[in-house]
């Protein structure tokens, strides 16, 4: 692909690349003839650098760079949004929708330590920067909020609902999950008492035996069965219809489910699938039919559990539909602290050779969590996120070397949300020496995964209105179906099928954000500030 020529207007559509009008007004317009503002969208032309590398014989490579012009269009109109919640009664779910709540309404509140007030502390989207550039006259570095290099919703305009095999309403659930303060929750009460979970799917074999105790508002039918889809499906065509909305988003934040067995002629096409749930198939997992009906529905649909919802039938069926999919497992605290840690010890040459990971939790995920087939699902989550940092490093570990790692969780009921994370990290260091890195982590499980909801859905829906093509297509066509964009925020990031996972927390910021910066003609941030080298 010949390179665009730098410094032509790209367009001739007239269009002038700095008239932009739009609802709220944009923060910074970039100035580039690489990039064209309208009424619309933003349209930029983008230079895509990679260096492909070959092999040369006798272990030496050759290093070519490369550049693909990408064409990318924004909508910059956001539109009106709702996010269904799978799991809306529980901890997780009633504790975002309070945040919300108190962010929209600007609510402070009275704890031990004085008055404290809302935010969305926690939200890589809401509460952190990127760093635009630098300002010409002075160089200094300019950062601006992440939530304004593209025209985002903001969580505050977000209509929330969802289901529950819990009938509680959000206030009595909220109360039941003992997360916030009640000098908080006195205020939002009265709000979340009139928010009821829509009946939901049960199908017990999938998740613990301790779960049947809540299951009393549920949708008739023990495994699956087209019929569920199509209510389903229904209940998101109601919701969207009742609030007006232009789009949903839907996030399964639900109990962690076993791992279903992946099974030819059940799982493993699309077709098949279908099948397999017309047929009343019982390897089929709600969370699965929950993502059918998303994929049917064209409803972006997250998996914020460790299970294998998406079986590869579940991934074609998204693929053939042009639907968004996203997943796996929120990467809320012991783990996302692991993957900035290996990274760093990794990359500064250190032999990591024990990773020792232990917590323990009293709320209903940890007690869901006490039964063995659900903890796999959430041990394998927990346990694959060294993998790539470890493989890119052939100077320390040999083919298929990797650290000891182990994952134990208990449930300690006493400390209900307040999960205690134990960790130590064990290196082989220089001429023999070690080095022991020992964390203790104490959280609110349930503050630090719903900001990462907030994110999913602000990244997702992004990504509904956000297309691309290259200079030899006329169509614009959407990322792919499998949102790996969405990485930061998750355990055990899905990829296209064939695509390598990317753990390291560092390196999946700089995607999330490289990639929303090239979507307005910008260059990936550099730390080479050459400007401030070579003067
Ligand atoms: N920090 C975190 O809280 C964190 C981090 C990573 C992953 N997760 C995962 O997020 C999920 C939710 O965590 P939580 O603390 O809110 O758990 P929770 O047990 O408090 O809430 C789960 C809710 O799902 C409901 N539910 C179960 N099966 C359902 C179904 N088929 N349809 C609809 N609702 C159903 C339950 O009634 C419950 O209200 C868990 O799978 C957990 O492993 C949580
Ligand atoms: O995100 P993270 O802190 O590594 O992992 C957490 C586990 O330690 C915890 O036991 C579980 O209940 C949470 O759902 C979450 O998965």
């Amino acid at each position: 692909m010949a390179p665009h020529a730098e410094g032509t207007n790209g367009y001739t559509n007239g269009a002038s690349h700095a008239s932009m009008t739009s609802e709220k007004k944009d923060l910074f317009t970039v100035e580039s003839p690489n990039v064209v503002y309208t009424d619309d969208d933003i349209k930029s032309k983008y230079v895509y650098r990679t260096t492909s590398v070959s092999q040369a014989g006798n272990g030496k490579y050759v290093a070519t760079p490369k550049e693909t012009v990408y064409d990318f269009k924004v909508e910059r109109k956001v539109g009106k949004v709702g996010m269904m919640l799978v799991g809306w009664g529980g901890n997780n779910g009633t504790t975002v929708t309070a945040g919300i709540i108190a962010n929209k309404r600007g609510l402070t509140w009275d704890t031990r330590e004085g008055p404290r007030a809302a935010n969305y502390y926690g939200s890589v989207v809401m509460a952190s920067t990127m760093k635009l550039g630098t300002e010409a006259k002075t160089g200094k570095e300019i950062n601006i909020p992440f939530h304004d290099v593209l025209p985002m919703v903001h969580p505050n305009d977000l209509v929330i609902g969802g289901w529950d095999i819990s009938s509680m309403n959000l206030a009595q659930a909220m109360d039941r999950a003992a997360v916030l303060e009640p000098t908080l929750k006195n205020l939002v009460k009265k709000e979340m008492a009139e928010m009821k979970p829509l009946p939901s799917i049960y199908y017990p074999d999938f998740i613990a035996a301790n779960q049947g105790d809540r299951a009393n508002n549920l949708i008739e039918g023990s495994k699956a069965c087209m019929a569920h889809v199509e209510k389903l499906r229904k209940d998101i065509r109601d919701f969207k219809e009742t609030n007006g909305l232009d789009k949903v988003i839907v996030q399964w934040t639900a109990n962690t489910e076993r791992y279903a067995d992946l099974i030819d002629g059940v799982n493993d096409t699309a077709d098949n699938l279908m099948k397999a749930i017309e047929n009343g198939h019982p390897e089929v997992a709600p969370s699965t039919v929950f993502a059918v009906a998303c994929i049917l529905e064209n409803a972006p649909f997250i998996n914020g559990s460790p299970q294998n919802t998406f079986v590869p039938g579940a991934i074609e069926l998204a693929e053939k539909h042009g639907a968004f999919i996203g997943g796996d497992d929120f990467k809320s605290g012991q783990t996302k602290m692991k993957s900035a840690l290996v990274d760093f010890m990794i990359n500064a040459g250190l032999k990591l050779t024990s990773i020792a990971s232990y917590n323990h939790l009293g709320n209903n995920d940890g007690m869901n969590l006490s039964s063995q087939k659900q903890f796999r699902s959430k041990e394998i989550s927990k346990s694959n996120v060294v993998d790539d940092m470890v493989e890119a490093n052939n100077i320390l570990y040999e083919p298929g070397e990797h650290p000891d790692h182990c994952v134990v969780i208990k449930y300690m009921p006493a400390v209900g949300d307040n999960k205690r994370a134990l960790d130590e990290y064990y290196a082989e260091i220089f001429m023999g020496g070690h080095q022991t890195i020992s964390l203790f982590n104490v959280c609110e499980d349930s503050l630090l995964a719903s900001p990462l909801i907030i994110d999913l859905v602000l990244v997702a829906e992004m990504m509904t209105r956000i297309s691309w093509k290259t200079n030899d297509s006329e169509e614009y066509k959407g990322f792919h179906s499998v949102l790996s964009i969405l990485s930061y925020m998750l355990k055990a990031p899905l990829t296209p099928p064939g695509t390598p996972v990317v753990n390291a927390l560092a390196k999946q910021r700089g995607a999330l954000t490289n990639i929303f910066r090239a979507c307005v003609g910008l260059q990936p941030e550099s730390d080479m500030t050459l400007e401030h080298k070579l003067f």
